[in-house]
């Protein structure tokens, strides 16, 4: 292995090494220096089995950096110039460079705690039903029909703490109330029990024919996300079943508003929706009348606080306040209950009196541990606690090599059958899920005008017809193309499949592609953005990758919480990199009861080496070796395509404007100004200087302009962008009213941004 960024990228036959190196591009002293500097190198085995923690020359940097590909065939463009270039040659495209994988990448600068000798015994769970057979749903208060329904019928044997905390509390008074618990602790029904108690005993109430759809709309239970009211709207369907005069339905937008009006007009007991679709029926239904509104769910509470959510949810909440009259249903109670309910409630005085909340109850699990503490008391207002069982780890990794570690651990995470069932990764913006969805799914070595293993080129027919049968096995297997076979980390043993998941998305394909990723019986891994990060309850997910950190610590701990739910265990780890973000660590530690003991580290080598070093196929390849053939095929596959290459730019801008978002208080640890773009470009598969990206907020040089007008004239500077999708990726060229707007977005998203478009 050459220790030189550019042989080892360029990966060049025999006979081409032996050429003198052309050195383009850069300014003339670094092409002379650089040409300098080849001239004293011993040409062969020079720097051979130097890895990536070899001492640095800081040269050798400059030239990685600056230096252009050559490629003795240069100048040939189009499909003659790709015949006939060598198979692992670079193609050469004005302005792009093909950096090394393996040097100038930063260190840790963090040293790893000495770990105790001790083997760390596993936690117990801390979110399971409480199995002491004390504790069952008749004895909280529920009526023995209810209650019989949930064992017999939803098969719930015992409750979990917070539904025993909250039922009877909720049963109890009619205060208003926080509750806060873990994800995956069955905080939902610890809010619908009592709602659908109460709702049913207005039916004994009632002399005539008990309460139906007509005698009003009681309760209303507002969710940030299309996807969570509709799991809320099945979970209330299910509990209902033993009361199928009450009526529930939702009203959360992507269908037409028209049918939502119609089930409006049929009349409703209680209401699940989105803020912004309730808002909206408010102004325009007349049939919605909400005089009899007595309690209102704010799922997600703190998130439907936020900035975004916030002005909608005042406006709703005035609305309920300035209509509410006496209810004719007797039993009715006169004052609306307000219940807030999340993993990562704080209680916010300042903001509660703007929705009409007023001296509530903060209903907290007791998990009494067997000293007989209470785990609440040691709760600090500003940290959540995970479940004790979901272990973490953070992984070192420098940017260049983000892409390739995300292969490499999705590849070991896979390698056999049954080792996980269920994997999410989580990325900040939609253009990056789309590009990690293109990438994962295509296959290595496919793609047009490729060489043989024999030398010969391959017949761009029949690498057609390869990539037809690709397509058409993806459009078998979605026909919206959410859904493909995940090729990069399959194997011949364990066949794994690939969903992608974002806001932009048409609400029928979300619900479709959620629904198949929920259902699915095979290893499946969703990539996809903060729209599925809070509430989604999906079975057997066993681990969840944060390859971008979360906007902010709270929105980790819901990311990290799709897994390790009611009791089972689940592993969680996210990507940092080396500098400021190490320091996310401590945020890490402050999730856990004892300080972050069970909380383990590791790095990119040791991800490369165990995800590329073995594997199923045999190679005689090292690690380094295919890590490096791997990326230049995806980087090539990039550069030969110009819809791919596009939304890799696209997923790389997004991402830069996405990590400028981070809430004010964690920003020194994801510092805009401490990334280093031209790595990260890599790890979008590009070989693009990063001023040439378009990145908002960065002024073009005039030259640099000017090479673009004439590229664009004659053809070559890519794809324009498609209509439509300039709302949220303004023209680049026009960088400070980009800037400008990116300094709004993130204004916006101050108080804990998710996807720009969530719900
Ligand atoms: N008492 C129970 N016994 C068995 N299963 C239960 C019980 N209560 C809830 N569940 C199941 O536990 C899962 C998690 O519940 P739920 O989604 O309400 O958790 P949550 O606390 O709201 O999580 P999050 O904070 O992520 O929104 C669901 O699949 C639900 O059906």
């Amino acid at each position: 292995m050459a220790d030189d960024g550019m042989l080892l990228n360029f990966a060049l036959g025999d006979s081409v090494i032996t050429q003198e190196a052309k050195y383009k591009g850069g300014t003339w002293r670094d092409r002379l220096s650089a040409k300098k500097r080849s001239q004293h190198q011993p040409r062969d085995g020079e720097g051979k089995g130097k890895g990536p923690h070899q001492p640095k020359n800081p040269n050798q940097t400059q030239l990685a950096k600056r230096q252009r590909t050559t490629d003795s065939n240069e100048g040939r463009g189009g499909e003659g110039g790709n015949r006939s270039r060598p198979q692992q040659g670079p193609r050469r495209h004005p302005g792009q460079f093909a950096s090394s994988l393996f040097t100038s990448n930063p260190e840790s600068t963090h040293v790893e705690e000495p770990k105790s000798e001790e083997p760390i015994e596993d936690a117990k769970p801390t979110n399971a039903p409480l199995v002491d057979g004390l504790d069952t749903f008749t004895n909280l208060g529920l009526s023995p029909n209810l209650a019989a329904h949930l064992l017999t019928k939803l098969e719930l044997k015992a409750p979990t703490a917070i539904q025993k905390a909250s039922v009877s509390q909720l049963l109890k008074e009619e205060s208003d109330a926080f509750i806060q618990a873990e994800t995956g602790s069955g905080k939902t029904l610890a809010y619908l029990l009592p709602l659908v108690q109460r709702i049913m005993a207005l039916s004994k109430a009632t002399k005539e024919d008990g309460v139906h759809r007509d005698s009003g709309l009681f309760a209303i239970i507002l969710a940030p996300t299309r996807e969570l009211c509709k799991q809320i709207s099945v979970v209330l369907e299910n509990v209902l079943r033993c009361a199928n005069w009450i009526v529930c339905g939702t009203v959360i937008g992507g269908e037409k508003k028209k049918s939502e009006k119609a089930r409006l007009r049929k009349g409703l007991n209680i209401l699940v929706a989105t803020p912004g679709r309730l808002a909206d029926h408010l102004d325009n239904t007349e049939a919605l009348n909400v005089s009899n509104v007595r309690w209102l769910v704010l799922d997600e509470g703190d998130r439907l606080m936020d900035l975004g959510f916030e002005e909608e949810l005042q406006g709703i909440v005035k609305k309920l306040d300035a209509r509410q009259r006496p209810s004719r249903v007797p039993g009715v109670p006169t004052r609306r209950t307000t219940v807030l309910c999340s993993a990562t409630l704080k209680m916010n005085v300042q903001r509660l009196g703007e929705i009409s909340l007023k001296d509530a109850v903060h209903i907290k699990a007791d998990l009494t541990d067997e000293d007989g503490e209470t785990e609440g008391k040691k709760d600090d207002e500003d940290s959540f606690r995970v479940p004790a069982q979901l272990k973490q780890s953070y992984a070192v990794v420098p940017s260049k090599l983000r892409l390739v570690s995300l292969t490499a651990f999705l590849k070991r995470t896979f390698i056999r059958k049954g080792s996980v069932m269920k994997a999410i990764v989580f990325v900040s913006c939609a253009d990056s899920a789309d590009f990690l969805f293109e990438v994962f799914s295509r296959e290595f070595g496919k793609r047009k005008g490729k060489k043989n293993r024999d030398g010969n080129h391959s017949d761009d027919e029949e690498e057609e017809s390869d990539e037809a049968k690709i397509l058409s096995e993806r459009e078998k297997m979605s026909p919206h193309g959410t859904i493909a076979p995940a090729a990069a980390f399959s194997n011949s043993l364990n066949s794994v499949r690939l969903h992608r998941l974002h806001g932009s998305l048409p609400q029928q394909i979300r619900t479709a592609t959620l629904k198949s990723f929920s259902r699915s019986d095979d290893p499946s891994v969703m990539v996809c953005t903060d729209v599925a990060a809070r509430g989604l309850d999906l079975p057997n997910v066993e681990l969840v990758i944060e390859y971008d950190p979360a906007f902010s610590a709270d929105d980790h701990t819901h990311r990290i919480g799709r897994t390790a739910r009611l009791g089972r265990d689940g592993r969680a780890c996210i990507f940092l990199q080396p500098g400021c973000e190490e320091n996310y660590v401590e945020i890490l530690k402050r999730g856990y009861r004892d300080g972050g003991k069970a909380l383990t580290r590791t790095d990119a080598t040791e991800i490369l080496k165990r995800g590329f070093g073995v594997s199923v196929d045999s190679s005689s390849k090292n690690w380094e070796e295919k890590t490096t053939d791997w990326q230049m095929d995806v980087e090539r596959w990039a550069l030969d395509n110009p819809k791919y290459l596009e939304m890799a730019r696209r997923g790389f801008q997004s991402h830069i404007r996405a990590y400028a978002t981070h809430i004010a208080s964690e920003r020194s640890m994801f510092d805009i100004k401490e990334l280093h773009l031209g790595h990260l470009a890599k790890s979008f598969a590009l070989r693009d200087r990063p001023g040439k990206i378009n990145v908002p907020g960065l002024r073009t040089s005039k030259e640099e302009t000017k090479k673009d007008f004439k590229a664009s004239r004659s053809g070559a500077a890519g794809q324009k962008r498609k209509a439509g999708a300039t709302d949220d990726n303004p023209v680049a060229s026009n960088t400070d009213d980009a800037a400008r707007r990116m300094r709004q977005k993130m204004r916006e998203n101050m108080a804990g941004a998710s996807e720009f478009n969530l719900a």
